[in-house]
């Protein structure tokens, strides 16, 4: 096995990546492909083996950007990420003996939202958690007085300052802590967990997020001995009764959910039929809803879906799709994929996304480059008619999903369109155009 440098973690091209793709309209996407682990279950995962206190292997994990900075942040935070050789996406996460937090990589923090997950881990190891604000997708104001809210229940000093935020752990830890969230924050839920592992107390949790990503954590916590109670409104885990040294852990992060889902939005726009694998069709069961009501066939297997649009329905099928965080609600990150779908479906649709109030301001406008008559009903709904023949166009990944919904609708568009602004897709998938190009998409790199 071989230690990582913080250095390691970013991705080591020889060649630079192209900055611009070109996407042409061809033939229906057929065939098979295969997602890689998800970005978002990855980076829960990462932050919970490093408050576990003993090495974690994580398998599957994603070759993305943002997975790429937690992995350094880590680092710079005092714990060791070992590659293991021949297991590509394999690492062994340890708390290493650097008892020094690097500030340098400290302010890579503010690059990804995840940097949340960090602060739990920091508790644990210094007492002490300062951070940056975090960023990630700028897809409107994201306020973090949820987690805020966590912390002060277990006890924790919270302030802020100008460049971020600042948790004291607390000195009297005892008893089972009691958190009620006024909405299903995923982000606030996983600190919640990962706060209640550092200090080993009961949590009980008001109006969880239970979304994948969230019961990801909670099964691998299972692992080590913690128990839980799911209820829709409410989460309890407990911890293990003993404090057994845990050997030879190992937990996978899941597919990811939402390339299946951007996949698969791609194979239906181009009327193609194509076998999705390494993903839990029940991940990502609230977008597939939406594809089967225009007639869309999507059959489950046990490690993917398999995707037939070749005939579509051509009656006018209104999509209605808001984004929720409700437990089997339409996951934020599905909309604009869904969206750049629905353009070329009959019907009069409506999409709406109040939990990121930026997404539309994003993706609606890059769409209208393209020729899309969208009608703006607020700053976060949209609704328009379909079907709509778009045009080839110069457009800008503004944020992640956006980038996704982008190549979906240059499949569909008439004439060359080209996508630029890549890192910010790369942020979130090691290669989309690689896998829409396995199932036959015509996009190419543009060299300047
Ligand atoms: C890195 C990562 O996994 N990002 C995901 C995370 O983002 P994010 O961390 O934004 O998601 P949360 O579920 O925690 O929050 C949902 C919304 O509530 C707001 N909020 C949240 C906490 C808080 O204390 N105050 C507050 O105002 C957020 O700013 C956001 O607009 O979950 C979203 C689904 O919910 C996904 O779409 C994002 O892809
Ligand atoms: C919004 C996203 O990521 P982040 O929350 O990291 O910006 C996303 O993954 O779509």
């Amino acid at each position: 096995m071989r230690h990582a440098s913080p250095r390691d973690t970013v991705p080591d091209n020889t060649a630079p990546p192209a900055e611009v793709i070109a996407i042409r309209p061809g033939r229906p996407l057929e065939g098979t492909v295969i997602v890689d682990g998800s970005k978002n279950a990855a980076l829960p995962l990462l932050s919970a083996a490093a408050v576990v206190g003993a090495p974690v292997r994580v398998t599957n994990i994603p070759d993305s950007t943002d997975v790429h900075t937690m992995l350094g942040l880590l680092v710079g935070a005092g714990f060791d990420v070992v590659h293991i050789p021949g297991e590509a996406g394999s690492m062994v996460i340890t708390p290493s003996r650097r008892h020094r937090i690097e500030a340098e990589l400290l302010t890579a923090a503010s690059t990804i939202r995840a940097s949340y997950y960090l602060a739990p881990a920091l508790l644990g190891r210094f007492g002490r958690a300062r951070l940056p604000w975090p960023g990630g997708c700028r897809i409107g104001d994201r306020g973090m007085e949820q987690h805020f809210r966590v912390y002060e229940a277990f006890g924790d000093r919270c302030s802020t300052h100008r460049y971020g935020y600042e948790i004291q752990r607390s000195r009297a830890e005892q008893g089972t802590v009691s958190v009620a969230l006024p909405f299903r924050s995923r982000g606030a839920t996983i600190v919640a967990i990962l706060r209640a592992v550092v200090s080993r107390q009961e949590l009980r949790l008001s109006t969880p997020n239970l979304s994948p990503e969230t019961l990801g954590v909670v099964g691998a916590l299972e692992s080590i001995g913690w128990v839980k109670a799911v209820e829709r409104d409410l989460l309890v885990l407990t911890p293990p009764t003993e404090t057994a040294t845990v050997h030879d852990l190992t937990w996978t992060v899941p597919g990811d959910k939402v390339e299946a889902g951007t996949l698969a939005c791609a194979v239906a726009a181009t009327r193609g039929t194509a076998r999705i694998e390494g993903v839990r069709a029940g991940d990502l069961a609230p977008a597939l809803e939406h594809l089967r009501r225009t007639g869309v066939v999507v059959t489950e297997h046990v490690n993917g879906i398999e995707i037939d649009a070749r005939h579509i329905a051509r009656d006018e099928l209104p999509i209605h799709a808001s984004a929720s965080l409700s437990p089997s609600g339409l996951d934020a990150d599905f909309e604009p994929s869904l969206l750049a779908f629905a353009l070329g479906i009959p019907g009069h649709h409506a999409f709406a996304d109040t939990i990121n109030p930026g997404r539309h301001a994003n993706l609606i406008p890059q769409l209208r480059c393209m020729g899309a008559e969208i009608e703006e009903v607020s700053p976060t709904q949209c609704r328009f008619a379909g079907p709509q023949r778009l045009t080839g166009a110069g457009v800008e990944t503004t944020d992640i999903r956006t980038g996704a919904a982008l190549l979906i609708a240059g499949l569909t568009a008439q004439g060359i369109t080209t996508l630029g602004g890549l890192e910010q897709l790369r942020r979130g998938h090691a290669d989309l155009p690689g896998k829409l190009r396995a199932l036959g998409a015509d996009i190419c790199e543009v060299t300047p």
